[in-house]
């Protein structure tokens, strides 16, 4: 884990208050992250047409929490993801982020929120580099204009340093370092994995949202991507909202876990209370199993 030491302590500046806790995976679960909430919906709900896509949802995540949303296919995690970052507004519902509530949030308000997402599928820029492309994740917030730039004016430059200096940060924390000049389609995909995350670090945000963070990934590049979600929570003091179809990554990683199934909550709790929970094994596995799971604990 040496390789995720955040070299530079002066970056960064909007995480010094939370970040330098280091808690190493084996002692995840003593970590003390509940400090207030980060981000909470209440009654949200959705429908295209007839189908109901989501019903009277409501949960929160806390400050510092990872928090997966986990459901059978078309239960209605992908639209949930694009309620909570503004893609589709809800029919009803209220979003609260911090103090701040929302029957929208528009997606050009989530930087400002804190708030940064990667996607289901690779959305990086084939024809840039790696270095480039962490870049690009602060489009929203350079503060001086593309002339600036082009004149090289004294403020514009000073900012493309203090850009420069975030992104090999960022590259350092997540192990991209030696990757940076690199023409990003050159990597395997695990790395390319990597660079959206970095992406999505960069502008310093307090809350995550991963969509589907291990799809596509080899065994080992899993083990990598997990404990780099785990860095994010533990050492930049991060809350991260999970939406994963690997089970075992998802027990493993979360604080908490909402399950979804026909666009309804059917249950929320820590990995254990999930696992055992039979509309949890029903939704997942069937009508029987659910009763042979509950006889077999019953014997
Ligand atoms: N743009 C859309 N137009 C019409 N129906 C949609 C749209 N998006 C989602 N749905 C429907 O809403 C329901 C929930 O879909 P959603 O994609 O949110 O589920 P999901 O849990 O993300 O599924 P998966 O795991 O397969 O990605 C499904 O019945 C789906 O067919």
């Amino acid at each position: 884990m040496t390789g995720l030491a955040l070299t530079e302590p002066a970056l960064l500046p909007e995480r010094r208050a939370v970040a330098p806790q280091t808690v190493s995976a084996a002692t995840r679960s003593q970590v003390q992250p509940v400090q207030g909430t980060r981000l909470r919906l209440e009654g949200i709900s959705l429908a295209f047409g007839g189908i109901r896509a989501l019903k009277d949802v409501s949960f929160d995540i806390r400050e510092g929490e990872i928090r997966a949303v986990i459901g059978p296919n078309g239960a209605g995690k992908s639209s949930l993801v694009n309620v909570i970052s503004g893609l589709y507004r809800a029919d009803r519902g209220v979003i609260t982020h911090g103090g701040e509530s929302f029957a929208h949030v528009p997606p050009a308000r989530l930087p400002g929120l804190g708030v940064a997402r990667t996607f289901q599928n690779l959305a990086l820029f084939p024809g840039l580099t790696v270095a480039q492309n962490i870049a690009s994740g602060l489009v929203f917030r350079r503060k001086r204009g593309l002339f600036a730039q082009l004149l090289s004016l004294p403020k514009a430059r000073a900012e493309t340093r203090e850009t420069e200096a975030r992104i090999r940060e960022i590259a350092g924390f997540l192990g991209l370092s030696e990757h940076l000049p690199r023409l990003v389609s050159t990597l395997p995909y695990g790395l390319q994995k990597q660079v959206e995350l970095a992406r999505a670090l960069i502008a310093g945000p307090r809350l995550l949202l991963l969509d589907e963070p291990m799809a596509g990934l080899t065994g080992a590049e899993k083990t990598a991507m997990a404990a780099h979600i785990r860095a994010v929570r533990d050492r930049l003091g991060l809350s991260v909202i999970l939406i994963e179809h690997d089970i075992g990554v998802v027990m493993g990683l979360s604080d908490r876990i909402v399950v979804l199934d026909h666009g309804e909550v059917i249950a929320d709790g820590s990995p254990d209370e999930v696992r055992r929970d039979p509309e949890v094994i029903r939704a997942y596995l069937g009508q029987d199993a659910a009763g042979a799971t509950s006889g077999a604990e019953a014997a």
